[in-house]
């Protein structure tokens, strides 16, 4: 009995408070991963800068989850320092810019060079296909496409659509990363 116990409590507690899951969020610049950040964080839309260097913070998306959430610049002469956070991360956010098609080949190179890396192997990727919004925007089905989603093999995949500035999409997405991670987590305990 009390091994069933602490099995619940570790399964309750697997996201909460005391151990977030590490998500790190990445994507070329201005894809809007420091607008979702704060959008998340503080429920606000807040005019941001290009990021040099990273923030984090701690958010609780949906109950029962924790995550700590970093976003690092993606500015390219700068992407070469995304490797030094991949380590011990749980889940991948790639932020897209819908609308930015001439970039989507460039989004897409980036986004195996990430998940080539052995750090990030088996790690669980939501893609988030931002800026919606814009009349030009691809569609989910159309950056997945982009992306060569459907070819990836090693990890579990979701793609959902957003608009960062009104937070449409964002919890959806949060949400099936809540789930992936915590799959992923009961696939490597075995
Ligand atoms: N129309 C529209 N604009 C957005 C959306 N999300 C973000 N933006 C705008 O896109 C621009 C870039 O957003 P950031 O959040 O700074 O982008 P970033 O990915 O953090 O960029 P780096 O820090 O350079 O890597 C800002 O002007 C945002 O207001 C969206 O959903 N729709
Ligand atoms: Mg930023």
């Amino acid at each position: 009995m009390g091994g069933l116990m602490a099995k619940l409590k570790d399964a309750l507690s697997e996201f909460t408070g005391s151990n977030p899951a590490r998500v790190l969020m990445l994507g070329l610049d201005a894809a809007g991963k420091t607008t979702i950040l704060y959008k998340i964080k503080l429920n606000e839309t807040v005019a941001t800068i290009p990021t040099i260097g990273f923030n984090v913070e701690t958010v609780n998306p949906c109950k029962g989850v924790s995550f700590t959430v970093w976003d690092v610049g993606g500015q390219d002469r700068i992407r070469p320092l995304w490797r030094h956070y991949f380590q011990n991360t749980e889940g991948l956010l790639y932020i897209i810019d819908s609308n930015d098609r001439e970039r989507m080949a460039e989004a897409r190179e980036e986004l195996y060079g990430i998940l080539q890396n052995d750090e990030m192997r088996n790690v669980p990727l939501v893609v988030v296909a931002n800026k919606q919004d814009l009349p030009n925007a691809l569609s989910p089905s159309q950056v997945a496409e982009g992306l060569h989603l459907h070819k990836l093999t090693g990890h579990k995949w979701f793609i959902h659509g957003s608009c960062a500035s009104t937070g449409e999409g964002i919890y959806e997405s949060l949400k099936e990363m809540a789930h992936l991670v915590k799959e992923h987590k009961k696939s490597t305990k075995r």
